[in-house]
């Protein structure tokens, strides 16, 4: 039997299962073998990667793939907003392979994607689903086109949402809070911190039983929060994208005045008429925002900030620290850093004394005190006798064990 077919199969079996406490571990247990399944569509033994076509090298400080049915104006949309044309036209599927642009904004360079339409089943390889899938995995932030204008538009995003969820993308989530470490022996040491009612009666045999299909019999979990037996699912499968999703209703031009009101109080969307130019800057502040992006200008001792080239940061990859910021400035920083001056939004009173852990904001200025040579020779020298003085004590306890 394919992979397909099994997949059908399990997906019957569910279908059949009564929902109940009593099942929940049945339910946990099919659920795991649909998502080892699934997953084993991700990496195609065709070597995987992006495929012909799809294979666009990183640019830029951050990546947005576009993702929408055909002919919702994706293609429309990338030309209007970078300097790449990419064809545009009234019939599906005009593009066949991934087209990047460059958006400017904010002093930011982002990397817009164009992709083929995909469709209903993209996730079990239906047309170009699969790359397509691949690259929005790949991206910092997914832009889901939709078409504004059709009816059922809503439909179009569930089942796009669910392709996307198909193949573990989890879209404007967090990881569940759930710890979890494999061990050598021990058998399953499962815990909780607070009440768990959406695990069936027995909350630790359903996890067992999820945790048995993977052949996994020793290791730590403990349990933070309410989850759902799919969490469970996803915090052992592991391979999971959490990825911000921002939802864009295009051709509102074609509909009235309540029905895109309508569309914009959508959670997480905007909307936008490509033909009309209308919101597109909205929606690049609202795609900024929602890539983390920040803009850290530097400053050396005893001159003005540099305004011209911020560094860069972004809360979904890098972090938005001070020791995010240092690094990115320059991989030495960090061994000779002694503490930061900052300006602006994130601090109390300009300038500010931090340290590595201080989170930045948008256009703050930092100035980095580096170590003096002095101070440097001595931690280094500390090190060093720390080192010496542990080494000496491990000689000592070999030689003759120290009485405790
Ligand atoms: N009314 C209206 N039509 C639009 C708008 N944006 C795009 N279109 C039209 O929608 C059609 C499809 O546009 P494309 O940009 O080719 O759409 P696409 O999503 O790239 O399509 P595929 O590449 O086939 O998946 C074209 O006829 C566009 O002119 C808009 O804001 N309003
Ligand atoms: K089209
Ligand atoms: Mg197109």
């Amino acid at each position: 039997m394919g992979i397909l077919e099994r997949i059908k199969e399990i997906e019957q079996e569910m279908d059949k299962t009564q929902r109940n406490k009593a099942t929940e571990g049945h339910l946990g247990m099919l659920k795991a073998r649909l998502a080892k399944l699934r997953s084993e569509l991700l990496t195609p033994s065709s070597g995987g990667g992006g495929g012909q076509g799809f294979d666009v090298a990183r640019s830029g400080d951050g990546r947005v793939a576009m993702i929408g049915f055909p002919s919702v104006g994706k293609s429309s949309l990338l030309s209007e907003l970078t300097e790449t044309e990419s064809v545009a036209a009234g019939y599906e599927f005009t593009t066949l392979t991934c087209i990047p642009g460059n958006v400017y904004y904010n002093d930011t360079r982002i990397q817009l994607l164009d992709l083929p339409g995909i469709i209903e089943g993209a996730a079990y390889g239906k047309g170009r689903g699969r790359e397509v899938i691949a690259v929005a995995r790949s991206s910092d932030l997914i832009l889901m086109v939709l078409d504004g204008a059709k009816e059922g538009v809503n439909q179009h995003r569930q089942i796009l949402e669910r392709e996307l969820e198909t193949v573990g993308l989890r879209l404007n989530k967090t990881p569940p809070n759930v710890y979890y470490r494999l061990k050598k022996d021990g058998g399953v040491k499962f815990n909780s911190t607070i009440a768990l009612t959406k695990l069936g009666d027995d909350p630790g045999a359903t996890v067992k039983r999820v945790l048995s299909e993977y052949k996994i019999h020793n290791c730590e979990v403990l349990v933070r929060e309410d989850v759902t037996v799919d969490d469970i699912v996803d915090v052992v499968q592991g391979n999971r994208k959490y990825v911000k999703c921002l939802y864009v209703y295009n051709k509102v031009d074609m509909i009235s005045i309540e029905d895109m009101d309508k569309l914009a109080r959508e959670p997480n969307s905007i909307v936008v008429s490509v033909h009309m130019k209308l919101n597109l800057e909205a929606l690049l502040a609202k795609m900024w925002v929602y890539m983390g992006l920040i803009r850290i200008f530097t400053k050396r001792k005893g001159h003005p900030p540099d305004f011209t080239d911020p560094v860069i940061l972004s809360s979904e990859r890098s972090g938005t620290n001070v020791k995010a910021a240092a690094q990115h400035i320059s991989r030495e920083m960090i061994d000779v850093f002694n503490y930061a001056l900052v300006w602006g939004r994130s601090t109390k009173h300009d300038p500010m004394r931090c340290g590595l852990a201080h989170q930045l904001q948008d256009e703050d200025v930092l100035q980095i005190v580096p170590k003096t040579i002095t101070q440097q020779k001595r931690s280094k020298g500390y090190v060093k006798i720390a080192q010496n003085a542990k080494d000496a004590l491990a000689t000592r306890r070999k030689k003759k064990p120290l009485k405790t």
